[in-house]
């Protein structure tokens, strides 16, 4: 095909969204996903749990790890409040591209920070760089693999703080379970787990929510 799926997927949000309209964004891209072509957004059963921790939350500094289209980046910054910021992380540069169009359809660029390049090279910079002193809230939806080193570089660069919560999406499909060993055997961390679905499936999958202790 001449498009790649994240160029259709912006071209259904410009055929179907309203500029400036996060929420028309978020349809237009689970509609499009359900009935024309999978594509590994969180999705809108796994998104009303992520609806939920963000909003008892309620971040002033966000980090995302794996941006893909910029589905859940909308998701998140849609909730953030006046002022609070969303700095979101991508390894693909056709990725990011396609999600740069799709948080600026949604009015949201102001809120949001997309940064390129490998989270294991750009987490040690996020204090120098963006001034980031610490994270109220992680998404971690980048690789499998990365979510545990990515974890512990979290906790070494001093970018976790008491309380902070790490989201991760993908814990059983398709599963992350060296970061599921450290985050509920570790004293460091208060963990639970919601079952919920992959993205425009019937397969299980689920959300992991860990508190940070200090
Ligand atoms: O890699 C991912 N990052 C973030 N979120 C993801 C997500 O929400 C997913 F649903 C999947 C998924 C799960 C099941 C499946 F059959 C296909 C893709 C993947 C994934 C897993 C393995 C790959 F080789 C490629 C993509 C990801
Ligand atoms: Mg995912």
């Amino acid at each position: 095909t001449r498009t790649s799926r994240p160029q259709r997927i912006l071209k259904a949000v410009q055929k179907n969204a309203t500029k400036g309209d996060p929420e028309s964004v978020i349809s237009a891209i689970d509609h499009y996903c359900r009935h024309k072509e999978w594509a590994m957004n969180v999705g809108d059963d796994k998104g009303l749990i992520l609806d939920s921790v963000l909003t008892e939350v309620n971040p002033s500094t966000a980090l995302e790890l794996g941006t893909y289209c910029g589905y859940s980046t909308v998701r998140i910054a849609r909730l953030l409040s006046p002022g609070s910021k969303l700095i979101t992380v991508e390894f693909n540069p056709a990725f990011a591209a396609v999600a740069r169009q799709i948080i600026a359809y949604a009015g949201l660029q102001d809120k949001i920070t997309l940064v390129e390049g490998p989270s294991g090279d750009l987490i040690p910079k996020m204090k120098e760089r963006f001034g980031i002193k610490s994270f109220d809230f992680v998404f971690l939806d980048h690789w499998k693999d990365r979510y545990e080193p990515d974890t512990k570089l979290l906790e070494d660069c001093g970018l976790l703080k008491k309380g902070t919560v790490l989201l991760a999406d993908n814990v059983i499909c398709p599963g992350t379970p060296e970061y599921l060993k450290y985050v509920r055997n570790s004293p460091r961390y208060e963990s639970r787990y919601y079952k919920s679905n992959l993205e425009y499936s019937k397969v299980e999958d689920g959300l992991e929510k860990s508190v940070f202790l200090g």
